[in-house]
């Protein structure tokens, strides 16, 4: 964003979920100031998520562009769980908290990593209140194969001119992501930090099956729902 053409907010505020009742001033005044024809973004996944988001957000905006980035949601489990280890290492192990009963491989909807990967139960919710031409999907996969490409669409979504292209990235083999050649105000490569990127914990292909079964009516019914196949299987 700091390259092209607004202002983005460096963290996350959480307004519309866990602030909302500081009042849409004090959003305002979090927000980074901006120039007339200026963008203002912020993220904040879990918005996503929450049942309470999608009416908070229409009743601020009617017009406002939204943007999902989604991934695999066996991958995104699996990295959810080694963001939750990284901080409480002493829970269950991934196969522990995904099964409800591993002897019947009744999956746990209800554990958060393998319930926020059900999309299309989110973005139904988003439909209610939103046309599906306000929300622009990032494919989380071709984000780290193919950045520019990706940024390129996100970029005809916002009306924007293309000016991030394939010339701001470079692939940084030690990270084994891509990163910024030259991000603005500074004259050094930049990649994300340590805790994205991450290595995640090998886990049972036999469970990796089970999941992708237990996913697949998720996956497709999200697909439809959102006119794109991201072809997670
Ligand atoms: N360019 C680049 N460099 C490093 N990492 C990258 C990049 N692009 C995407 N990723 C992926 O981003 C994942 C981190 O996402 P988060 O779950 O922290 O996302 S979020 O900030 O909550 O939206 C992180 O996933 P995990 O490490 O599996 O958690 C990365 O796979």
């Amino acid at each position: 964003m700091e390259l092209c053409c607004g202002q983005a907010l460096g963290s996350e505020p959480h307004f519309f979920d866990r602030h909302y009742a500081r009042g849409l001033n004090w959003y305002r005044s979090m927000m980074p100031k901006a120039l007339d024809g200026q963008i203002v973004m912020e993220k904040t996944p879990r918005y996503f998520v929450t049942a309470e988001t999608p009416a908070r957000i229409h009743a601020m905006s009617k017009e406002i562009k939204l943007i999902v980035v989604v991934r695999d949601p066996i991958t995104r489990a699996i990295s959810d769980y080694t963001q939750i280890i990284s901080k409480t290492p002493d829970i269950p192990s991934f196969e522990n908290l995904t099964f409800k009963n591993r002897t019947t491989g009744q999956v746990n909807s209800l554990w958060s990593p393998i319930w926020i990967g059900m999309y299309a139960q989110h973005l139904e919710r988003w439909l209610i209140y939103f046309p599906l031409s306000q929300i622009h999907f990032v494919h989380g996969e071709r984000l780290i194969s193919d950045p520019a490409g990706e940024l390129g669409r996100v970029q005809d979504f916002l009306g924007l001119q293309r000016i991030i292209t394939d010339k701001h990235f470079y692939f940084n083999k030690t990270k084994g992501f891509p990163c910024l050649k030259k991000p603005e105000g500074s004259s050094k490569p930049h990649c994300l930090g340590k805790t994205k990127g991450r290595t995640h914990p090998k886990i049972d292909p036999e469970i990796i099956r089970r999941l992708r079964d237990f996913y697949k009516p998720h996956n497709l019914k999200f697909y439809q729902m959102a006119g794109k196949n991201f072809g997670w299987q």
